[in-house]
């Protein structure tokens, strides 16, 4: 089988790098639809949080000087002037030697710089016995502690968490800009790929499961899809239904006939999408060989093997940086990876890069990746999976007990 244009996973990543970015310009979300989705600004905070010194237990505001050698033999003794209200400002000042009752979350009143827990006071008509000394700014969250005016609290490129929507609450933002959903188009293409509901299936058909776990992998990472159906090897009908989906999405992913078989049109179909199309045509890479890159105008194109087992693989190596170029994710920390021993030797060749599927073992000294082994068409090898390890292409396998990076599967 030949390819004209064979790259190593490196080279084909700076390809993604290089060649792909935002297609489309940035929106303004309310909050609560912000969630998994990309900042297009770089978040400056214009208030600080909390705005008012509080505290965090429920107990006397004190000047903490007022409690310095105070033990259980020997109280010290306060006067109560004053009980905080919750929500409320703390307006009565609190001098040497008082102390005003306040709950959790309650406003310190000026004057004070700590709080005793109500566990270590008795309480006396108006007089306080404090049984334990408190160091200054002790059981307080001080104005700002939690977010600075002027801060920024996120940049642009970080994709938002529920916790990040909190932040974002906090400073009183109610609309953030971000990179609006990519929408991604999946295509299935054989004679023998039948739709998923088919129930009856005859001799030669598969259910079409690229279509399934590509449409749904897309959407954990933050796209929109919109399923093309299933086309059958015939270049013309191939191709019209291509340049349908294609005008639709930001980025089309076209499953199967991606080798060089006489009925496998991907490569054409690809070039005719528009310039400067085909950019990778074959990855030296096992599994997902067949893999073809292309761009027409501004949106990626992507040929996956039709292997089940190859095209999701493909599709964490090469879709995931796409979607995350498409939505102006900042390069770091997008992907997980954990460090796990391999519990037997692996073999590989020497300038091909292979990703064994493993699953991931807890024993008593520590964290194995025990490989999952399997054919390429056999997706049941994958939902056994938690991850994939690397065999970088310099090297010729890996040793039992050997520490590897395992990519977890989202
Ligand atoms: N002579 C050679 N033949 C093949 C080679 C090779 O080097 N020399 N490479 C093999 C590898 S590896 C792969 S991967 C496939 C890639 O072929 P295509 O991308 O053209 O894919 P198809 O031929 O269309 O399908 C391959 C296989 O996957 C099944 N398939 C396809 N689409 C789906 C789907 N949506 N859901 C479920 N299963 C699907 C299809 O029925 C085939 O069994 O080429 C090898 N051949
Ligand atoms: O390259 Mo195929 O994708 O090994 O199964």
């Amino acid at each position: 089988m030949k390819f004209f244009n064979v790259k190593t996973v490196t080279e084909t990543l700076a390809v993604i790098a290089e060649e792909f970015r935002p297609v489309r310009l940035p929106v303004e979300v309310p909050l609560a639809e912000a969630l998994g989705m990309v900042l297009a600004e770089d978040v400056i905070s214009g208030e600080q949080v909390p705005h008012f010194a509080r505290s965090t237990v429920d107990g006397y505001a004190v000047r903490a000087k007022d409690t310095f050698g105070a033990s259980d033999s020997l109280p010290a003794f306060l006067t109560i002037t004053g009980q905080i209200d919750m929500g409320r400002a703390a307006d009565l000042y609190l001098h040497e030697g008082q102390a005003q009752a306040i709950p959790t979350g309650g406003m310190l009143p000026d004057g004070a710089d700590s709080v005793v827990m109500m566990e270590h006071v008795e309480e006396v008509g108006d007089l306080l016995n404090v049984y334990r000394q408190v160091a200054p700014g002790e059981n307080v969250v001080r104005a700002g502690d939690d977010v600075e005016i002027g801060e920024t609290v996120m940049a642009a490129g970080h994709r938002l968490r529920p916790q990040d929507l909190g932040v974002l609450a906090a400073i009183g933002r109610t609309s953030v800009r971000v990179y609006p959903r990519p929408i991604v188009g999946i295509l299935s293409t054989g004679d023998e790929v039948v739709p998923a509901d088919k129930r009856e299936l005859a001799p030669g058909e598969v259910r079409d499961i690229n279509s399934v776990t590509v449409g749904a992998a897309a959407r954990q990472h933050g796209a929109d899809v919109i399923f093309g159906g299933i086309v059958k090897d015939d270049c013309d009908a191939f191709l019209a239904k291509a340049e349908e989906l294609y005008r639709q999405v930001d980025f089309l992913i076209l499953s199967g006939g991606s080798s060089v078989g006489t009925r496998d049109f991907t490569v054409q179909v690809m070039q005719s999408l528009g310039e400067p199309g085909v950019l990778v045509h074959g990855v030296s890479i096992k599994p997902g060989k067949p893999t073809i890159l292309a761009r027409a105008g501004e949106k990626p194109l992507l040929g996956l093997p039709g292997h089940p087992v190859s095209a999701l693989i493909i599709f964490h190596l090469f879709a995931v940086p796409i979607l995350h170029r498409l939505q102006g994710i900042r390069p770091s920390a997008s992907d997980k990876r954990l460090p796990a021993r391999i519990s037997r030797n692996i073999p590989s060749a020497v300038g091909r890069s292979d990703y064994v599927r493993v699953k991931l073992e807890e024993r008593s000294d520590g964290l194995w990746a025990v490989p999952v082994f399997g054919k390429s068409g056999l997706i049941s090898t994958l939902a056994k999976s938690d991850g994939m390890v690397e065999i970088a292409a310099n090297k010729e396998g890996i040793l039992e007990g050997e520490v590897v990076s395992v990519y977890v599967f989202p």
